[in-house]
């Protein structure tokens, strides 16, 4: 038996306030490190239309051990969008129905850390479903509706209250438009913070790095007004080329690079 837990429905915006550039997806920023075998998330969840599922096999293309993965674009930090100019991305936009739909992972307290993606990052809580029959509870936040944002997805297991994260996990990247103001806003709710806010290091743009309170790290990007503040997943990889070829191939991410 599913329990499905209505909420708000006031923050559905209307779609003609929003504008869907290449900004409006979800990345996956990758950097090479040395491998680890801890696979952090839980995974992804992502659409892909019938017609455009490639008949490409995953398994081939990653490593049989399952050990995970790190491809840094750090790069030029400044530019928000992708390498396709403007024009070309939002024809792609218009186009390519494919994009990540949620992240799940899990977590030790499900009400600790909706009030704190709630108050310290200004995300809505969307939905929650408990499964009791399964000993679980799953909870949905987010910058806006699941139809046209990317959201996280919490998962609650009854009785586990914490969880080794792993090396293979980097971080959620969400932009706002201070970084120094929202750092101070988690300073004064008790939130951790691991690294001040400055340049990114080899870059111009002000990050700033905090951990919920499960250990999940966030970077802060300061960046302008977007349609989608959660904007990336870091995840280490062992072979960036192998995993671009995946993104590329079997994933949902072709336009990126
Ligand atoms: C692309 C942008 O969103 C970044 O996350 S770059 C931030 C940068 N990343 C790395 O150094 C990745 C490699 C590292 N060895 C790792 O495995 O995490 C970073 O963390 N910079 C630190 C800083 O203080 O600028
Ligand atoms: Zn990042």
């Amino acid at each position: 038996m599913v329990r499905i837990i209505p909420m708000a429905s006031s923050i559905r915006p209307s779609l003609s306030s929003l504008r869907f550039t290449a900004t409006s997806r979800i990345g996956v920023s990758l950097a090479s490190q040395n491998p680890s075998r801890k696979l952090s998330l839980y995974h992804f969840g992502s659409a892909i239309p019938q017609s455009q599922c490639f008949g490409l096999k995953a398994s081939k293309l990653l490593r049989g051990d399952g050990s995970s993965m790190a491809i840094s674009a750090a790069g030029n930090m400044a530019q928000a969008s992708t390498n396709t100019s403007q024009e070309n991305a939002l024809d792609w936009v218009k186009k390519d129905k494919r994009r990540m739909l949620h992240v799940v992972y899990r977590v030790g307290d499900l009400d600790r850390t909706i009030k704190f993606y709630t108050e310290c990052l200004g995300m809505k809580l969307l939905r929650k479903r408990d499964i009791p029959e399964e000993r679980y509870t799953n909870a949905f936040l987010g910058y806006g509706p699941e139809d046209s944002h990317f959201v996280i997805e919490l998962t609650y297991n009854y009785g586990v209250d914490a969880y080794d994260i792993g090396s293979g996990f980097g971080h959620f990247g969400i932009a706002v438009d201070d970084v120094a103001k929202t750092v101070e806003l988690i300073k004064a709710k008790g939130g951790k913070v691991t690294r001040e806010p400055g340049p990114v290091k080899g870059g111009s743009t002000v990050i700033a790095f905090i951990e919920d309170p499960d250990g999940y790290k966030f970077e802060l990007l300061e960046r302008g007004p977007t349609p989608e503040p959660l904007c990336q997943v870091m995840l280490r990889v062992g072979d960036l080329e192998r995993s671009i070829n995946f993104h590329e191939e079997v994933s949902v991410a072709p336009y990126f690079s």
